[in-house]
């Protein structure tokens, strides 16, 4: 099994178990009592001549790296983020591979006037969807290497149906050209491979001019210089998601400066 199919693996495991203990009416009834979260999509968006967006991501853990920052407040980096200018802010949920938790998304979701915030788990089952949006998301992370066209399809519709946004994700040019059959509004190109999780910086530059122009464009992933920001800036990508370059910083404020100050 590559590392991408361990993970699935597991994750159909877990949503078994989430269906037998978690009740759909009941999350359907606590968002009927919650605000709809602030908009996903219009916070990527960089009009003409603007500064790229950031994502900025709360990450513990991966597969490739190990355990990389502790957070053991992960509301406070939460906070930082939102204070250094995070157009969004992307939380890993999963527990077994990423040390993540729903638990965190809750947290920060509670801060007030926070930026819209990504569930970023292995989206395979609407029930996480519905979980994402009761717990404070303004969007889920649909991966088109998890998925067959019909359930992306039906994935997007739910969350779309549900008030939120999916950053459809892709890794090359195949899964670009079926995905564009489901017209998503965002699509973000990760630089990692999640079958070996190697990181190719070009990947994102490689796939851009592939993208129709009204759609948001993410460049995803191995993002740790001015020097890298820079260049998926000036190629014209909307925003950048961040994760081991911020939670490994000294200082992630002043990285996250650093890393959006530079371009113009
Ligand atoms: O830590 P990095 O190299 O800055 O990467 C962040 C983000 O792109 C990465 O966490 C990611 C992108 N797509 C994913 C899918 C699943 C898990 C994680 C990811």
């Amino acid at each position: 099994m590559n590392r991408l199919e361990t993970i699935l693996a597991h994750k159909q495991r877990e949503i078994e178990e989430r269906l037998q203990t978690v009740s759909p009416e009941q999350l359907e009834r606590d968002i009927q009592e919650t605000l709809p979260p602030p908009d996903f999509r219009e916070a990527l968006r960089r009009p003409p001549g603007a500064p790229v967006r950031l994502i900025a991501e709360i990450k513990r853990a991966s597969p490739s790296r190990g355990q990389m920052a502790p957070i053991a407040n992960p509301i406070e980096l939460a906070h930082c983020y939102q204070q250094n200018g995070a157009a969004a802010i992307s939380v890993l949920t999963d527990a077994r591979f990423f040390s993540g938790s729903l638990e965190d998304l809750r947290a920060i979701a509670a801060l007030p006037h926070h930026p819209p915030l990504l569930r970023k788990d292995f989206i395979l089952h609407p029930i996480q969807i519905l979980e994402a949006r009761a717990a404070g998301a303004s969007a889920v992370l649909l991966i088109a290497a998890c998925l067959s066209p019909a359930s992306l399809r039906h994935l997007m519709a739910y969350a779309a149906e549900l008030g939120m946004s999916a950053l459809v994700e892709v890794h090359n040019e195949a899964e670009l050209e079926q995905v564009l059959t489901c017209q998503p509004e965002i699509i973000g190109i990760n630089n990692r491979n999640l079958r070996t999780f190697e990181v190719d910086p070009y990947t994102a530059l490689r796939l851009l001019p592939l993208i129709p122009s009204p759609m948001i464009k993410v460049a995803e992933s191995g993002i740790h210089t001015p020097e890298d920001a820079h260049r998926f800036a000036d190629a014209g990508f909307d925003a950048l998601l961040v994760g081991e370059a911020l939670v490994t910083a000294a200082n992630p404020g002043e990285k996250m400066k650093e890393l959006i100050g530079v371009v113009e």
